[in-house]
């Protein structure tokens, strides 16, 4: 579960957040939407622990997440910024990544097999990810935020760049995986339609505030009106 009280955020003058207040329940895929510049990338840096410059409290499991230590984080990040390791292999990366999160070498071997197949990676294995097109890299990114097994997973937008062909396997990736783990996983989109595949409640960021919304009661056009209000 992870709590967020009276939270509040600017960049200079500008306010993103004040005073929101919102919980994330255990065993559940949220999508997140707002409109450019609602606060979506803001709010999961501060999720993820990249960001401490907030006022508020954000708990996970009822502690709160500044007092925990940054190599405990329960949190896999797919940042909208990806960064890899060049020298290294896709594969290297991956197994990199598994190590540092104390997960076992072969348990480690058996999911990387997963998500390479599973996200249609197994023939870049070998790749510097210097050698890959922008959505692979993409593609790559979020293979990152998988492999850690984290109790909570955030993906920042990681159906952009894909084609329809690899947006549909990470939508079943992201299912089969969370039926596994079952954590948390949010995720950020512009793409309604990707979110319903995949997500169980939609919470919509507008004004500094999250409205929830059940993800089949999700209507496109009200969430296009709310997104075009103030414009
Ligand atoms: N490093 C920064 N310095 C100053 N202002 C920032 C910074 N990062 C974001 N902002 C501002 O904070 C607000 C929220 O930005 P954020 O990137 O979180 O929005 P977003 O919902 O992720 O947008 P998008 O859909 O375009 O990715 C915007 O007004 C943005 O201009």
């Amino acid at each position: 579960m992870i709590q967020i009280s009276n939270l509040s955020k600017k960049y200079g003058e500008t306010v993103v957040f004040s005073d929101l207040n919102y919980t994330f329940e255990n065993a559940c895929i949220y999508g997140l939407v707002g409109r450019n510049g609602a606060g979506k990338t803001t709010l999961l840096n501060i999720l993820s622990n990249y960001d401490k410059n907030y006022t508020g409290v954000i708990s996970i499991d009822r502690k709160k997440m500044n007092k925990v230590d940054y190599l405990d984080m329960p949190v896999a990040y797919a940042m909208d910024q990806p960064s890899f390791f060049n020298e290294l292999t896709i594969y290297e990366n991956l197994l990199l990544i598994a190590s540092s999160r104390k997960i076992k070498k072969q348990e480690a071997f058996d999911k990387i097999e997963r998500i390479l197949d599973g996200l249609g990676l197994k023939k870049y294995e070998n790749y510097s990810p210097l050698e890959l097109s922008k959505g692979t890299m993409q593609r790559l990114n979020n293979a990152c935020a998988m492999i850690q097994e984290e109790k909570i997973t955030i993906f920042d937008e990681p159906f952009s760049g894909l084609d329809p062909v690899q947006m549909k396997l990470l939508e079943n990736v992201i299912v089969e995986f969370h039926k596994k783990e079952k954590g948390i996983y949010i995720i950020s989109s512009h793409d309604i339609e990707c979110l319903q595949n995949v997500c169980d409640k939609c919470l919509l960021l507008h004004n500094g505030q999250i409205r929830e919304i059940n993800m089949e009661e999700v209507d496109r056009e009200e969430i296009a009106k709310i997104l075009s209000e103030g414009e």
